[in-house]
Parts: C-alpha cells; sequence; structure tokens
C-alpha cells in the first residue's frame, strides 16, 4: 500500500474503499475531508453544517463516511439520503456513490430523471410474508431532487423515510431558502414518524442558542453552537439521542447561523467552515484567478467577450484545447449569444466549437452536450445558472461571466466551476458601465475586492472583431426577422425559446450555407 494510501488508512478509511477511491485515482484527502470524514466516522449526536470551497471535495467529504456506516447492515432499508437542487447534480452525486459502493451489496438509486412508474419499481418491492404482503425497500442510498421526492412520499405505495438514518442537503443555503420549504415540512415528518419525534403533537419545537463555543482543528474552524430543542409540552423533554436522523448540510455559501433552520431540527449542530469566522465571508479555491472587464456598452460586449477568448484560447496550438464556461443573464441571452458565436468563425485566426446547455433542452440533451465537452467536442458551453451549483466537470480552465451575477452567492458558484480540486483556473467578468457600481460594491461586501484585478482593455482592442461582428449581427437579424414571420408571439418564454431553437438552427443552417456559397464564389473569382 503506497504511503499515501496508507493515510487514507488513518482517517478510518476501510480497505475496500480504498481501493474502489484508488480505481478513481483517489489517493490522498482534501482540507475539509480530513476533517469530516473522521468526525462523522467516530461522532454521533452531531448534526453538521459544512461551508468549504467550490471543488473542495464536499461530496466525498460525507459520501465516505456514510457507505461505511451502512456497509455492514443486514436489512436492506433506505438508510442515506442526499438531497440537491438540479437533476444534473443528482446524476452526478448518484455516480459519485456508484463508484465508492463498487463490490458491495449496497444500492444507490437516483430519482427525478426517469419516468415516475419506472423509478417506482426500482424503489420498493411487494413480498408475501405468511399471509401477509409486505413492501421491502430495494435501495440503502437514494439521490434526489426535493419534487421527485416529495411525490414518492406521497404516491408510492411503501415507500418510506422511517428507517432514514442520514440525510444529506447539498446545496443547502438555496435549498432551504424560505421558499423552497415545503418540501422539507413533508420530509421531515417522514423521517420523524419513527424517530419517536411526533412532530404534530411537538408543533411548538424551537430551538434556542444557548452559546457558541469556537474551536480551531488544522485549516478547519468548528463552531459548537449549542442548540437546546424546546418542547413547551410540559414533561415532554427531548434528548439528543431520540432523534436518530442525522443531518448533514453543505454549501459553499453556507450561511452562518444554521439554527436558522428551525424546521431541520438540528441536534447539537457543528458548523465547519474553512474561512475562519472573522475573516473574509466567502473563501475561494486559492488557485483561482479573478478579473473583470468594463465594457462601455452592451453591444460591446460581445467584442469583450471575443477578446477574452483571444487571450484565453492560443490560436497557434489547437492541441491545447481550453475548457470554457460562459455564463449569461437568461435562457435568451443564452441563446442569441450562442447564435451569435456561431456566425463568428475564425476571427483573427480564433477557431472555437460553442453550444448553449440550458433548462430549455432535455435532461438527455444536456448530458450529451456534457460529454461532448468533456471530451473536447465543445469548445465553450454558454450557459444559463443551472449550471452554476455544484457541477463538476474536470478540468474547467476559464469561467466567463458575460453578465455580471445580481449576488456574491451566484457569483461564487459561477466561478466555482474552475480551479477545482487544487487545479488552476481563471475568470473573467464583463462589466457594463452602469453595472460597475453594483459590482463592486457585491465585491467590497463579500471582500474579495482586494482579489480581483481589473483588465484595461482600450475600443483598439476590439478592432480585429468588428468586422466579423457586424456581419454576424447581420445574419442575426435576418434569423429574427424571419422568426418573426413564423412564430406567433407565446407568453411561455421556454415554449418560445424552444420553437425558436429549432427555427433558427434550420434558418442558420441555411444561412451557413449561403455564406459558404458566397465564400466558395468569392474564393474561386
Ligand atoms: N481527495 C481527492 N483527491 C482528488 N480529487 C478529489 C478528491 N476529493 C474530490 N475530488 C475531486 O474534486 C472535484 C470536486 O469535488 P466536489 O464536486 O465534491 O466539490 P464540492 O466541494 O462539492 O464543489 P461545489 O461546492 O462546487 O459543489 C471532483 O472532480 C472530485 O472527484
Amino acid at each position: 500500500m503506497t504511503t499515501e494510501e496508507d493515510s487514507l488508512k488513518n482517517y478510518g478509511i476501510e480497505p475496500w474503499l480504498i481501493k474502489n477511491l484508488h480505481d478513481i485515482s483517489i489517493s490522498s484527502l482534501f482540507t475539509v475531508q480530513k476533517e469530516i470524514i473522521p468526525f462523522i466516522s467516530k461522532t454521533e449526536g452531531h448534526d453538521i453544517c459544512v461551508c468549504a470551497p467550490t471543488g473542495s471535495g464536499k461530496t466525498l467529504s460525507y459520501a465516505i463516511p456514510l457507505v461505511q456506516k451502512i456497509v455492514n447492515r443486514v436489512i436492506r432499508r433506505l438508510k442515506i439520503l442526499v438531497v440537491v437542487p438540479t437533476h444534473d447534480l443528482v446524476s452526478q452525486v448518484e455516480k459519485t456513490f456508484k463508484s465508492i459502493i463498487k463490490h458491495t451489496d449496497l444500492v444507490v438509486e437516483y430519482l427525478g430523471i426517469r419516468p415516475f412508474h419506472i423509478e417506482q419499481k426500482l424503489l420498493v418491492r411487494q413480498y408475501q410474508f405468511g399471509d401477509h404482503s409486505k413492501m421491502e425497500s430495494l435501495v440503502d442510498i437514494l439521490v434526489s431532487t426535493p419534487g421527485r421526492l416529495v411525490d414518492h412520499i406521497n404516491e408510492t405505495k411503501g415507500f418510506t423515510l422511517e428507517f432514514l438514518n442520514y440525510l444529506v442537503i447539498d446545496e443547502a443555503d438555496r435549498l432551504l431558502r424560505q421558499s423552497f420549504q415545503d418540501w422539507l415540512e413533508i420530509l421531515m415528518d417522514s423521517a420523524n414518524s419513527n424517530n419517536n419525534m411526533d412532530i404534530e403533537n411537538n408543533n411548538n419545537l424551537g430551538t434556542n442558542i444557548n452559546n457558541i463555543t469556537v474551536k480551531e482543528q488544522g485549516n478547519i474552524q468548528i463552531q459548537e453552537i449549542n442548540v437546546k430543542l424546546i418542547d413547551s409540552t410540559p414533561g415532554n423533554h427531548l434528548s439528543q439521542s431520540q432523534c436518530k436522523l442525522v443531518k448533514i448540510l453543505l454549501s459553499a455559501t453556507m450561511t452562518y447561523n444554521p439554527t436558522k433552520i428551525s424546521l431541520l431540527q438540528l441536534h447539537a449542530p457543528l458548523f465547519f467552515t474553512t474561512s475562519k469566522i472573522k475573516e473574509i465571508k466567502y473563501k475561494m479555491p486559492e488557485t483561482l484567478k479573478e478579473s473583470y472587464i468594463i465594457s462601455s456598452t452592451s453591444e460591446q460586449r460581445p467584442l469583450v467577450l471575443l477578446n477574452i477568448l483571444k487571450n484565453t484560447i492560443s490560436t497557434d496550438d489547437s492541441t491545447s484545447k481550453k475548457k470554457i464556461i460562459c455564463f449569461t443573464k437568461s435562457l435568451e441571452t443564452t441563446h442569441r449569444l450562442n447564435l451569435l458565436l456561431k456566425f463568428i468563425q475564425n476571427v483573427d485566426g480564433l477557431k472555437f466549437v460553442s453550444e448553449e446547455y440550458s433548462s430549455v433542452q432535455s435532461q438527455s440533451e444536456r448530458s450529451a452536450l456534457l460529454s461532448r465537452f468533456r471530451n473536447g467536442e465543445i469548445d465553450i458551453l454558454i450557459c444559463s445558472d443551472i449550471m452554476s451549483r455544484g457541477m463538476d466537470i474536470q478540468d474547467i480552465d476559464v469561467v466567463i461571466n458575460y453578465n455580471a451575477p445580481p449576488n456574491i452567492t451566484l457569483y461564487v458558484h459561477r466561478v466555482g466551476r474552475t480551479a477545482r480540486a487544487g487545479k488552476d483556473g481563471s475568470s473573467y467578468t464583463i462589466v457594463e458601465k452602469q453595472e460597475l457600481k453594483h459590482y463592486l460594491f457585491t465585491m467590497k461586501k463579500a471582500e474579495r475586492s482586494h482579489s480581483i484585478h481589473k483588465l484595461k482593455w482600450k475600443f483598439e482592442d476590439y478592432k480585429p472583431y468588428e468586422v466579423q461582428y457586424k456581419n454576424a449581427l447581420y445574419q442575426m437579424r435576418l434569423i429574427f426577422n424571419k422568426r418573426k414571420t413564423i412564430d406567433e408571439p407565446s407568453n411561455d418564454t421556454s415554449t418560445t425559446i424552444q420553437s425558436s431553437m429549432e427555427s433558427d438552427s434550420r434558418l442558420y443552417e441555411n444561412l451557413l450555407e449561403v455564406s459558404k456559397k458566397k465564400a466558395k464564389a468569392n474564393f474561386n473569382c
């Protein structure tokens, strides 16, 4: 066993799991994993909240100890539930679990991507027990979005959370925003039904912070928030051990006061954070280089983007392909920008393939796009914010904010798609003059002003792209004018965009044919 693998053993990781980790090229642990894995493995009775930078390995920090906890189970019951905000993340987290439970008889399933009735058959089955028919779980670990989970709690006979021991809420700050919390109430009622916590009769459960003790452990700070579950029903006090459901909340932008999440009735919550409370508010990957460029008008924005691409995609050496994600502010902007880039080819030797990635596409279309992006067929993914949370694509070199994100949380998660797992990465934010004040204020509020670098590009820098850009705008006008005669105005944005994407791609293909013939004719003359 190599010394590194030996170090995995020092963190209580069992040989069978070390081998599975080795098979996915993991032989040592990241900072947050070195604290969380042994803590979850050895400690009971504490719920935990983890705030660590994007790409710091939070998924494995809970997946490793939890699978070890249940691997020797005798009866298969749903013991681990992971809730994430998007279907793309469901499939990513399920793959991580699947890779580390190899050669065991543990079963992990995912919800929200296949037809509902198919999922029902994968979750539970009916069997005869004497003259009774009984239901049994077919899964040990489940990964789901909130909505589909609630559907199964309400509609799938035999599906129950009563034996659940571990509830993981990833991207917790987003999932636990007030507007989302109805799913949480249903989940907690279902999970607590067997955890001696009859929520219905204890609806006056509350939490009261006694005090907060802080201790340093290596690079991690641990806040012990001494919270007492208050149940004002006379003579009915819940001890910590009564609640067998351990809750684990994670995010790169986790709230500092987890007891705000009272619905979860956190027990003796411990708050693990990699940034010292007195230090900066949002800890970013240390290998991330952040820049911003001021665009004097919105028309200049595409030219700034082209200059970023020119400075990123080395035109001389096509082997050193770069993986670039470009975030925009809306589905419509994503669609239009991608179309524009399709008409701007071979600018100053700049060659690239761009595609759009948004919630208008189906899950299968998005997965196909991601695999083309992963294997280098696509250079730039133009994305809406569906990509911004948690999506882990190896070796993204650059993240571009075509539109500056409206808040720091979105900024952290967007730029966090690069500089992951300790690798280098760069982010560029295009800020229009009238957005500059808000952008700088947001960065200052998040104590990031010292880490963002202003690139002072001038109008002359954009000269090489002007002709192509104007030609592309002309082609776009042709498309959108033609579309006006095709599409009836519809108030459903996604259908409008869906139908426009189809009509655009047909029109785009025709126009491209025309421009290729023209170019050929010019060439032959
Ligand atoms: N110990 C490790 N050694 C090498 N690579 C690792 C290790 N732990 C995780 N990784 C890799 O690091 C990448 C990021 O991991 P993960 O997605 O869990 O980060 P995260 O902290 O959840 O990020 P985000 O906050 O964006 O969701 C993944 O590709 C994962 O395979």
